[in-house]
């Protein structure tokens, strides 16, 4: 299975090249970087420190390397993303996308690119995270009703959204085990009063924290707290490359990591 790797030198981007290069079900076929960098044309092995060439290099258009290969993998920015996924939907080549901070419309046009070609979204790839997905619903079945829910996420200084994309995941999670839409539940920023029956979002940067989410469930007398913490960020690139091997040879459609577990 070939693969193009969008944004290598990036934080996600040289880790999911990392453990691609360590797969023995991936074949990196090229990596594209924006125009001007000075790694243009060289060997995606040196770029990323894999410790040898691996005779595929840094191209700055993924028109000259998208015929040779099967899925695209891109943890970048919404703007890149968008450009990237309309040229794949145009040469029917899959895609699994991990970036987050689309709009809705962007995630409606997400959409409409699905059927005309096989596109993996997920806005978390680590396998636990997608695990309390699962809880938060049983949790909120149960107690959702009752319970005063807030979301805290924590992420390291560089992070451009907020709040993250796991988060609002987490809370569109909550929001369909309520039967309800998140737009009419989410608070974002609160600086008063809690509103009866919303979702609270607390959004926290500092340092090099590598991705934090606790979700907690308040009732009076007691709470319950689902937390996930990522001590560095090698478990959404891991989840990156099942993804990946995942979505290789799938018809076209909007996948998630749901579909995998
Ligand atoms: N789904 C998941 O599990 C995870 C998602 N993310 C998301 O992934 C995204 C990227 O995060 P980071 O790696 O921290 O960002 P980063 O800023 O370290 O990397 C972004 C990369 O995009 C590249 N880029 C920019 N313009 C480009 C262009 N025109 N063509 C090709 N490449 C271009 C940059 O050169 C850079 O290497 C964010 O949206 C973040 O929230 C991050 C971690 C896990
Ligand atoms: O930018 C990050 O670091 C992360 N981004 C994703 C998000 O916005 O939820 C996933 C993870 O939390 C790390």
């Amino acid at each position: 299975m070939n693969l193009v790797i969008i944004g290598p030198k990036g934080k996600m981007g040289k880790l999911i090249t990392k453990f691609a290069y360590e797969s023995e079900k991936i074949n990196i076929v090229g990596a594209v970087a924006p125009k001007g960098r000075d790694y243009i044309g060289e060997d995606i092995g040196s770029v990323c420190n894999l410790g040898k060439n691996i005779e595929a290099i840094v191209y700055d258009d993924l028109n000259d390397i998208i015929q040779k290969c099967d899925v695209i993998v891109d943890y970048t920015s919404p703007e890149v993303s968008m450009e990237v996924l309309k040229t794949a939907a145009k040469h029917n080549k899959s895609v699994v996308c991990g970036t987050t901070g689309f709009s809705k419309e962007q995630f409606d046009t997400i959409k409409d690119f699905s059927n005309d070609t096989p596109i993996l979204y997920a806005a978390n790839t680590s396998r636990l995270v997608n695990l309390m997905y699962k809880i938060l619903d049983m949790v909120t079945k149960s107690v959702g009703d009752e319970a005063d829910i807030e979301i805290l996420e924590m992420h390291d200084r560089l992070k451009k959204d907020a709040p993250s994309g796991t988060a609002k995941e987490m809370g569109s999670v909550i929001a369909n085990s309520l039967n309800k839409e998140l737009s009419d539940l989410a608070e974002y920023g609160r600086c008063g009063e809690r509103k009866e029956g919303s979702i609270g979002y607390h959004s926290i940067r500092s340092g090099d924290i590598s991705s934090s989410h606790t979700v907690m469930f308040g009732l009076m007398g007691e709470r319950l707290e689902i937390t996930h913490h990522a001590y560095n960020w090698d478990c959404f690139a891991k989840g990156a490359c099942k993804c990946i091997t995942y979505l290789y040879g799938k018809e076209a459609g909007l996948y998630s990591v749901e579909d995998i577990l």
